[in-house]
């Protein structure tokens, strides 16, 4: 087991290329199944999450084989075969394997997925979606069996805008009989990149990334290639790593209009950002004010960036509110960002943070992915050396972390756990 460690206070220079977009790499894989030939996805980061997919498709008799960062999926002799347990729980992104196997199988059974924990992360709006089209769906011991005689296209008004759901009923919707539309749907960037590699199979979908999206059922899907979108999440969390420690830096690889929530804020707080076609310039100022955040669904300030801005407001002078409207409950990296000396107080749903303060360097935990990246945001600005644990959340998102960080002038590195710390870390 292994720890990153990070000395902080040395200035971030240069320029870092971003990877592939996890929510949609985690889709993407699972969409192959729908499809009667070979599936070539470019362009994935190699991240656990993608890895554990990859060896799902294989479990149900895919064959996946991989030429660097370029998937190619042949699923013409996969089956339903059920996947209760095991892989499925150590991700979230495992539920698409409901939507992808009911949509050509017409029957799964998939065990309740695992990913972040951020308080309750239910899945009803998926299961109604299923059952709109046609599915009888149970829940057998925190497994999900799914079956149907035939899916045919509904109407599914989603009580709560999901990602997820929206995500999924598409990927069952591609080949039920006749016309589905989902409305209140999601509108992430991530939701349009699975709905153009259904559409380059053959699907009929119109409408991704607006509120309503429209699917016209077809009976064959073929194989494609398609070129994933950049990481928004990690894109941003670069970002804000440049604006926390950096004098110049370049992100490249980014589409800035995914971002514009985020830049906007950090804009507000002073900090220089120049937008290119696939790229952005980060000049940030010693002095920066603090802003407020309020998380929402796209086009707002993204869930899974408040915890990386939460660090970079320590620097910042005045008083900010963290609000985080998706998951009212994502404060888990607060506490660890007090050991490091930050002023944060937690109200009412709302964290309060108040700069500026020096951090200083100490053993922090991650719990979650972007916790994680919070503690690696406020390692680097701290005195002294952060040692942050449970870096396999890490390993969830972030493609090569310490070496691209590494390469702008980080101090930063892995080392493995004495077995004291493994079982100190195990019994927290
Ligand atoms: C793999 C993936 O893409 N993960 C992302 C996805 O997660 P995920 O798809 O799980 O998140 P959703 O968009 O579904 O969740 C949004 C909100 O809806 C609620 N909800 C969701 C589904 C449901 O059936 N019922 C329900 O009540 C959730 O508890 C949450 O409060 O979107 C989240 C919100 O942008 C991000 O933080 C995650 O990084
Ligand atoms: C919450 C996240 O991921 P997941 O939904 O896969 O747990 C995230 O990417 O921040």
């Amino acid at each position: 087991m292994q720890k990153i460690l990070v000395e902080g206070g040395n200035p971030l220079n240069g320029q870092v290329r971003i990877s592939g977009a996890k929510n949609s790499a985690v889709a993407l894989l699972p969409a192959a199944i729908l499809a009667d030939s070979t599936v070539t996805i470019e362009g994935l980061p190699r991240i656990s999450d993608v890895g554990i997919l990859g060896n799902l498709l294989e479990e149900i008799g895919g064959t996946v084989t991989w030429d660097d960062q370029t998937i190619h999926i042949d699923p013409s002799k996969m089956t339903a075969m059920p996947l209760p347990n095991g892989k499925v729980k150590k991700l979230r992104a495992s539920y698409y394997f409901m939507g992808a196997m009911l949509g050509r199988f017409k029957k799964a059974v998939i065990g309740l997925p695992g990913g972040c924990h951020l308080g309750p992360r239910p899945i009803d709006q998926h299961i109604k979606g299923f059952e709109a089209l046609g599915a009888q769906v149970t829940n057998e011991q925190g497994a999900i069996y799914l079956r149907a005689n035939e899916l045919r296209g509904a109407r599914i008004y989603l009580d709560v805008v999901s990602v997820g759901a929206t995500i999924n009923i598409m990927l069952a919707a591609v080949k039920a009989k006749g016309k589905t539309i989902i409305e209140n749907a999601a509108k992430e960037p991530e939701i349009i990149d699975v709905a153009t590699i259904l559409t380059s199979m053959g699907a009929k979908i119109k409408g991704a990334g607006t509120d309503v999206i429209r699917i016209e059922g077809c009976e064959t899907l073929s194989g494609c290639t398609h070129t994933i979108i950049p990481d928004r999440i990690e894109a941003g969390t670069y970002t804000i790593m440049a604006a926390a420690q950096g004098e110049e830096v370049l992100i490249d690889n980014v589409i800035p209009q995914h971002l514009e929530s985020v830049l906007a804020k950090l804009r507000e707080m002073g900090i220089s950002i120049e937008e290119g076609d696939e790229q952005l310039l980060i000049r940030p100022r010693k002095n920066i004010k603090s802003v407020d955040i309020k998380t929402l669904v796209h086009p707002g300030f993204p869930t899974d960036l408040q915890q990386p801005f939460t660090s970079l407001l320590t620097r910042a002078t005045g008083t900010g509110v963290v609000t985080d409207t998706i998951y009212q409950a994502r404060f888990k990296h607060i506490d660890e960002l007090r050991r490091m000396n930050a002023k944060i107080k937690v109200e009412g749903g709302s964290a309060i943070v108040s700069g500026p303060v020096q951090l200083e360097g100490a053993k922090v935990k991650a719990s979650d992915l972007r916790a994680g990246a919070a503690l690696i945001i406020a390692g680097l600005m701290a005195d002294g050396i952060t040692e942050v644990t449970g870096i396999e959340h890490i390993e969830r998102g972030y493609e090569h972390i310490t070496d691209k960080l590494t390469s702008m002038g980080a101090k930063i590195w892995r080392e493995e756990m004495s077995r004291e710390e493994v079982e100190q870390f195990q019994n927290s």
